[in-house]
């Protein structure tokens, strides 16, 4: 553009050699800039983020049955959260720390409060047997707060894995439901390594299992036993979800516990006891109500041979991943 404007007179030539002289000093910056080495260490964020997923085989962005299917940094999740920015939503956490699993307690706070639901107003429930250990409370965001559940629970996950419903049924229709609109269930032996924000909000949300994820129905670890309340026959269900992330409004949770506590008394009531625990119930209960939003394997990853690459890590299940190195032979102690 500068080359072109020459005429002849003497300001514009002038004007021309301004240019000239410019894009010179701009070439000569471009060089310096280049001759500089970039470190190549990868940043630790670009170890666990990869491109933005595009619909595709790998990355489904919608349900058979026309939910979405989130992947976080995809453009229908980005309008997700456009859509829920401007309402003062009031969202929580149901945290369950018995026993020896309270050490993973101030781990998922304090990575929640870095990744968890930023710009909302987000209220901790943690259940435990062990309330001063929260002592002091830990420092959190403003729009955040923390309240303490003291239950009197024996420790164990399999003994857990069939008290959880009930005890969190009872939080809810109690007390979550009077004071905030959604409500997730969380396992504590989780951390969040990446933005988890309003994209993850539905009616009921259900999170799909890693190892499952993409595998054909028939290795599903639905329940088989015909006596269970668990057991899903052959051609139902959809997805084998995880039981360490759900959630959703209040009166679809409430719903949820209630019904999968009631199934879990039941086969109590006759000596059974599905084989997953509440994973079982929790994956029966979403064959006859389908979850509204259904997470990818983003939110609910760990280390593993089966577990499918994802785009970017958004929250780590500490527990399984030491089960699954076997390192540990499932105390989560030592993790
Ligand atoms: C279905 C499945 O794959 N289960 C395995 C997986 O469990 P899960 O990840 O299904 O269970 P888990 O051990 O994380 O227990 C579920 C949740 O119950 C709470 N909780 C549990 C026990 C306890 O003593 N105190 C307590 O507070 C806590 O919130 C925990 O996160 O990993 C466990 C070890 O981590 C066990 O090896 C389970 O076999
Ligand atoms: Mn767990």
């Amino acid at each position: 553009m500068c080359a072109g404007v020459y005429c002849g007179n003497r300001r514009q030539l002038l004007v021309l050699s301004v240019c000239v002289l410019t894009g010179l000093i701009y070439f000569l910056r471009g060089k310096r800039l280049a001759a500089v080495s970039i470190p190549s260490v990868p940043l630790l964020s670009d170890v666990s983020r990869r491109g933005p997923p595009v619909e595709g085989e790998e990355f489904p962005m919608k349900t058979p049955w026309g939910a979405p299917l989130v992947w976080g940094d995809s453009e229908s999740s980005a309008w997700r959260r456009d859509e829920f920015a401007h309402h003062s939503i009031r969202t929580s956490l149901a945290i369950l720390a018995v026993g020896k699993y309270n050490h993973f307690l101030r781990r998922l706070l304090s990575t929640a409060e870095l990744h968890f639901l930023l710009n909302f107003y987000v209220t901790y429930y943690v259940l435990t047997d062990r309330p001063k250990e929260l002592d002091p409370l830990p420092k959190l965001g403003s729009n955040r707060e923390l309240k303490v559940i003291p239950v009197a629970e024996m420790p164990g996950w399999d003994t857990l894995g069939l008290r959880r419903m009930a005890l969190l049924a009872s939080l809810i229709g109690d007390r979550i439901h009077l004071e905030v609109d959604y409500v997730f269930c969380i396992d504590v032996d989780q951390e969040f390594t990446n933005a988890v924000g309003a994209e993850i909000l539905g009616k009921l949300t259900a999170t799909l299992h890693p190892v499952f994820y993409g595998q054909q129905r028939y290795y599903y670890p639905y329940e088989k036993d015909l006596d269970s309340m668990a057991y899903i026959a052959e051609g139902e269900g959809d997805y084998y979800y995880t039981s360490e992330f759900y959630g959703g409004l209040c009166s679809e949770m409430l719903a949820l516990t209630r019904a999968c506590s009631l199934l879990i008394l039941q086969d109590q009531e006759r000596g059974v006891k599905a084989q997953e625990l509440e994973e079982s119930y929790l994956n029966r209960y979403l064959v006859n109500r389908r979850p509204t939003c259904v997470l990818s394997p983003e939110y609910s990853w760990w280390d593993s041979p089966q577990a499918p690459e994802v785009p970017t890590q958004r929250l780590h299940s500490i527990g399984r991943q030491c089960l699954s190195t076997g390192k540990t032979g499932g105390n989560t102690d030592a993790c």
